[in-house]
């Protein structure tokens, strides 16, 4: 897991998933912030005939440039705590394997200093992934409220401080700490089921075991997403959320997100035609402004 080479490795392939996984998460992300869609097939329906395949990739770009980093640092701080947990190098490892609880502990320490890398980052994904404006634009229309990840970093930093890069970031790492721990302590555990004792895995091991290793973690982690996401959505200044545990005791539906097919507004008070929700907009004022974000 811990060789010199790793990192690199880690992030050619993790920039690869990525690619590939992208539209899923755009839609994973769209259902967890959004109260339009009816379910995973009506948003990728509703994301394609509005935005084409090219809505599926928003937000794409700056996960892509970070993930070496964020990968390095993960794989990084897990394999040198690990070292000092162990006092074995990666070759020893294999003669001498750690326990469990160390590469639990080295995972959950990887995962935490992982999250203050990856939190500004992930925050703009998820700000542009929700960004519902069709690529050719009618005339006329209102121009999306970020132009591009360069722009909405500096706006959120204009407009909710330095601060506000990180909004989320209390959630991410509560998602991330223990389950990075999790997803070490499967790959491991794969690893050394179906490879004999002192034997390094073969790739083909070592993907399935990451994938595996991938699902457990994830079905650990997605309460928590749904929350970090939900957070990083509310703008710091508007107070929608007072934190992890407000958000995770709130009715999501009270808040309120304009659907770009329909013109209609998510919520319990939706209003079901334009001049409704011209009025609805002018009545609620600046609590409506994340609408911006979602408005064709
Ligand atoms: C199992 N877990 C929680 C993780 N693998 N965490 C790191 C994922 C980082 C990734 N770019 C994402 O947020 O999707």
């Amino acid at each position: 897991m811990s060789s010199s080479r790793e990192p690199r490795t880690q992030g050619s392939s993790g920039a690869l998933g990525l690619v590939l996984g992208h539209p899923f998460d755009t839609v994973k992300v769209r259902l967890q912030t959004q109260t339009t869609y009816r379910g995973i097939i009506d948003c990728m329906v509703k994301t394609y005939r509005h935005e084409s395949l090219l809505g599926f990739f928003k937000g794409m770009s700056f996960p892509i440039a970070s993930i070496a980093m964020v990968n390095s640092v993960l794989f990084g701080v897990y394999s040198n705590t690990l070292l000092a947990l162990t006092a074995t190098s990666h070759r020893e490892r294999r003669a001498q394997p750690p326990s469990y609880i160390h590469v639990f502990i080295a995972g959950c320490i990887g995962g935490f200093v992982q999250v203050y890398c990856l939190a500004p980052f992930d925050l703009i994904k998820v700000r542009l992934q929700n960004q519902t404006e069709p690529r050719a634009r009618p005339p006329g229309s209102p121009p999306p409220r970020y132009r591009g990840p360069v722009h909405c970093a500096v706006s959120i930093f204009q407009e909710e401080g330095p601060r506000g890069l990180f909004r989320g970031a209390w959630a991410l790492t509560l998602r991330d700490t223990p389950t990075m721990g999790i997803y070490f302590v499967t790959y491991e555990w794969l690893c050394r089921q179906s490879t004999r004792d002192g034997q390094d895995p073969s790739p083909a091991r070592v993907l399935v075991a990451g994938g595996f290793a991938g699902i457990a973690s994830w079905a650990v982690a997605t309460p928590l997403d749904v929350i970090k996401s939900r957070l990083q959505m509310a703008g710091l200044k508007r107070g929608a959320y007072r934190g992890v545990l407000d958000c995770m005791s709130s009715d999501h539906r009270r808040l309120t997100y304009v659907d770009s097919d329909t013109k209609t507004i998510g919520g319990n008070d939706t209003p079901k035609d334009d001049s409704g929700l011209s009025h609805f907009l002018q009545t609620r004022g600046d609590s409506l402004r994340e609408c911006d974000l979602f408005l064709a």
